[in-house]
């Protein structure tokens, strides 16, 4: 890590939701969120498809504009971020490179655009298991080796957040388990992650903090020990906060 990377992260880098709402067209997506993930923790981002993850993750990475409320990091929008992807690596469905592209291209670029040392390309395909697949073409790629990039590309900038939403999609058990390690072990090291998911027990297995949301509110937050409390599994916490009944 550089030593620029190291101030920051004893510091640690916070996340800050607050009173966030999106509305597409007549829908409302997400309706007065607030939360906030903490340096040294997953914090687990969890609901069912439709609940307004991606929403609140797309208006969080400057991708979208909310209604109202802000989505913070450190205090500042992502695009007043001076080197964004130092700061922050992201994994966001459906924001994949170029088809025709070779990963390794792919990387290079973002490294470029960056300013990353180049260096960094190497050391993520070889972290991300792509090393000996890196210069065939993306489209070549499966469903779970494009999960690898792409969590590569969240990893080019060192940065001191992630954010992934869904990213054990498509990944095979020994990609699970080194996704659910990797996100520990940033997290142990003092930084910022947020996991978004509607996978329950994957959660579970990695998550510190939670944040549960339904139909674009939030329907609970706090440690993974108090949301789960008096329940048997997270699950079973889960549609107890929603008032949803389990499909068993
Ligand atoms: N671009 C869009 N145009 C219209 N409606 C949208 C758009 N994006 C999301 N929505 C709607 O907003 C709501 C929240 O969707 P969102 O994608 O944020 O949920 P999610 O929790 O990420 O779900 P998933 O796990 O299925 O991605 C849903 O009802 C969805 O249909």
């Amino acid at each position: 890590m550089t030593r620029a990377g190291a101030r920051a992260h004893q510091a640690g880098v916070v996340i800050d939701i607050s009173h966030l709402s999106k509305r597409h067209g007549s829908a409302t997506a997400v309706d007065d969120v607030s939360f906030t993930a903490l340096p040294g923790r997953v914090t687990g981002f969890l609901g069912p498809n439709g609940a307004g993850k991606s929403s609140t993750l797309r208006i969080l990475l400057g991708l979208d504009a909310p209604a109202g409320g802000t989505a913070l990091i450190n205090g500042r929008r992502y695009r007043d971020l001076d080197r964004p992807l130092r700061t922050v690596g992201a994994l966001l469905d459906g924001a994949g490179p170029v088809p025709d592209r070779r990963a390794v291209d792919h990387l290079t670029w973002l490294a470029r655009s960056n300013r990353i040392p180049r260096a960094r390309v190497g050391a993520v395909l070889e972290l991300a298991g792509l090393a000996a697949v890196a210069k065939q073409r993306v489209k070549r790629y499966s469903l779970g080796m494009g999960q690898r990039l792409g969590i590569a590309a969240a990893l080019l900038g060192e940065p001191e957040v992630l954010v992934l939403d869904e990213p054990v999609n498509g990944l095979d058990p020994e990609g699970i388990r080194w996704v659910r390690r990797l996100l520990r072990d940033y997290a142990a090291s003092g930084r910022t992650v947020l996991l978004s998911s509607h996978l329950m027990a994957e959660t579970a297995e990695t998550a510190d903090d939670l944040v549960i949301i339904h139909r674009g509110r939030i329907a609970g937050r706090g440690p993974l020990a108090e949301i789960t409390a008096g329940h048997p599994s997270l699950e079973a916490a889960f549609f107890a906060l929603t008032g949803e009944r389990s499909a068993a």
